[in-house]
């Protein structure tokens, strides 16, 4: 029998659509890459996307053309985002840190037609548009009192191309298994995949994130996604704050501990999110300063394992609650949070701090499962490792251009690539990507965990760890230090600091002092980098 209920489909417009209409005054507040802080409204957001949807049709381009975007967070690129989306098109966001070669690769992988471009990133377009022969037009993210010379052909300023949009269509109609989106994973472990997002998807996972016991976000909050738009739609944030209504501040691109600090005070930001590099740099301006997060109330930290140090940080110097969260591109990309079961509401200390190394659990829409080398399913004990496999709603079920196939199978489970352990509550921790584990006779040591505990070493600044070849145990661990700034570069007080915190025969050997540890464009720690300055060691 089929229901009597209306089909409404799930499409990202109707989020601005509603955020205009229910929030319409709500303010959207960037630092403008020209410099100046901007203030805007999500009513005058969707006006403007309806500009960029126009002008995007004037232009010739069509149902399923990929428009790129090259830009950090502000709200102009929001409007583009919104504005391409409504158009029927697909936004592909780029992450402006990699190289001419590897983003010119990607645009040409995802055969984008046009590319909006932030001010400062015209010289690496300038490079990258000679490599990209199907790219139509240049639109620059700026008016024209800023736009600089180029020597890219046929480029405008933003504010002088949505001003030529005087027609004023609506949106154009879709279904909500469309595609939308399109974001590259980061590349971390090899070449970078596409994932193709539809509109019900990024919907549906916008909702996920917004409800309690993920990131609760309300119409009372002030959210501030310092994660770029470009790193998995800034895990959904985008999307979540119009939907819930909330202010939205966008940083801009600077990504400096007193910039952002600047932005979460004069805003009042109550929840951000970014990945643990950001979050350092942030804990270190307060240090010197002294200065403190009166507004702040939750801190989402994800993309890589928060350092137990970090979180303490937030939760006892700063009373702001730490949210981490695990997730990947391919699943849009939240796939669980640390927030208390009413089970373990009661945790105080050590044993909160514990429990906050987890990376959380699932939230509705999305499954797991650990897996052996033999398929067979393991327990969920909380000690047990295996290969953690996911489904859900906002998952893809491929890769763009069909490459990963095997990453895929066919009742939809997908290969994340972690290692992993689920206690009884539901809680998983990754111990470590597959690629990264360390097999020590025969046994595996957790590069997450020894990082971790490495750098609650009041000298560590931050800390890396590899697999070296070792001739009796095949491989044991290297500890890759960055030192603080005037502490000693010393070993054995680094050594002597794990023993009794972890297993004795999971404590490295050596401790190797660098000046600077390798990150990927997305701050990860990259260890191919890593792997390849101690390759002499490596097996
Ligand atoms: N909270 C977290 N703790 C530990 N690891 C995390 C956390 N959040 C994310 N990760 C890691 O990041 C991975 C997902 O990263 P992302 O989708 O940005 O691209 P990538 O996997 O680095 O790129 P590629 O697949 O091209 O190597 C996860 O599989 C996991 O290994």
């Amino acid at each position: 029998m089929r229901a009597l209920i209306q089909e409404w489909p799930l499409l990202c417009h109707r989020i601005i659509d509603y955020a205009a209409i229910q929030h319409g005054a709500r303010e959207v507040v960037s630092r403008s890459v020209e410099g100046p802080i901007v203030r805007t409204s999500y009513a005058a957001i969707r006006a403007r996307a309806l500009k960029v949807r126009t002008r995007l049709a004037a232009d010739g381009f069509n149902r399923d053309d990929r428009i790129a975007t090259l830009a950090w967070n502000t709200s102009r690129h929001v409007e583009a985002w919104y504005g391409v989306m409504g158009a029927g098109m697909i936004c592909h966001t780029l992450n402006p840190r990699l190289f001419p070669e590897q983003l010119a690769w990607i645009m040409n992988d995802a055969d984008d037609r046009m590319v909006f471009v932030d001010l400062t990133f015209v010289p690496l377009m300038e490079k990258i548009a000679p490599l990209v022969p199907g790219l139509r037009r240049i639109v620059v993210l700026t008016d024209a009192a800023h736009m600089p010379r180029t020597s890219l052909s046929g480029a405008v300023a933003y504010e002088d191309w949505i001003a030529e949009a005087t027609v004023g269509l609506d949106w154009l109609p879709a279904e909500e298994t469309d595609a939308v989106a399109l974001c590259y994973t980061s590349g971390t472990t090899g070449n970078p995949k596409g994932v193709l997002y539809s509109h019900r998807s990024n919907v549906l996972h916008a909702m996920m994130v917004t409800r309690p016991d993920a990131m609760e976000i309300s119409s009372r909050d002030t959210v501030m996604p310092v994660v770029p738009m470009f790193h998995a739609n800034a895990w959904g944030i985008a999307h979540a704050a119009p939907m819930a209504g909330a202010k939205l501040v966008m940083p801009g691109g600077r990504m400096d501990g007193e910039a952002i600090w600047e932005l979460l005070d004069s805003e009042r930001v109550t929840l951000t999110a970014a990945v643990p590099t950001v979050w350092l740099m942030l804990l270190e301006y307060l240090r010197q300063t002294g200065k403190t997060l009166p507004w702040l109330k939750r801190v989402v930290i994800g993309g890589s394992a928060s350092p137990r140090a970090m979180t303490m940080a937030f939760e006892k110097d700063y009373d702001v609650e730490v949210i981490h969260a695990w997730g990947m591109t391919e699943m849009s990309p939240v796939g669980s949070l640390t927030t208390l079961k009413p089970e373990n509401s009661g945790l105080a200390g050590d044993q909160l701090y514990d429990l906050k190394q987890k990376q959380g659990f699932a939230p509705f829409g999305v499954e797991m499962k650990l897996v052996d080398d033999e398929e067979r399913q393991l327990d969920w004990d909380g000690k047990t490792f295996g290969r953690l496999k996911v489904r859900g709603m906002a998952v893809a079920s491929s890769y763009y251009g069909g490459t990963g196939a095997d990453s895929f199978d066919s009742q939809g489970w997908f290969e994340t690539g972690d290692v992993a352990h689920i206690d009884q509550l539901g809680y998983m921790q990754i111990t470590d990507r597959a690629k990264d584990v360390i097999k020590s006779g025969g046994e595996w040591i957790s590069t997450i965990d020894l990082e971790n505990l490495a750098v609650a070493h009041p000298d560590v600044a931050e800390a890396a760890v590899i697999g070296i070849a070792d001739p009796k145990w095949d491989e044991r661990p290297l500890l890759i230090v960055v030192a603080r700034a005037g502490a000693e570069r010393e070993a054995a007080p680094i050594l002597s600091f794990m023993e009794g915190k972890i297993a004795k025969w999971w404590i490295p050997d050596e401790v190797a002092f660098v000046d600077e540890i390798p990150h990927t464009a997305t701050g990860k720690i990259n260890k191919v980098a890593l792997r390849e300055m101690f390759s002499d060691r490596v097996s």
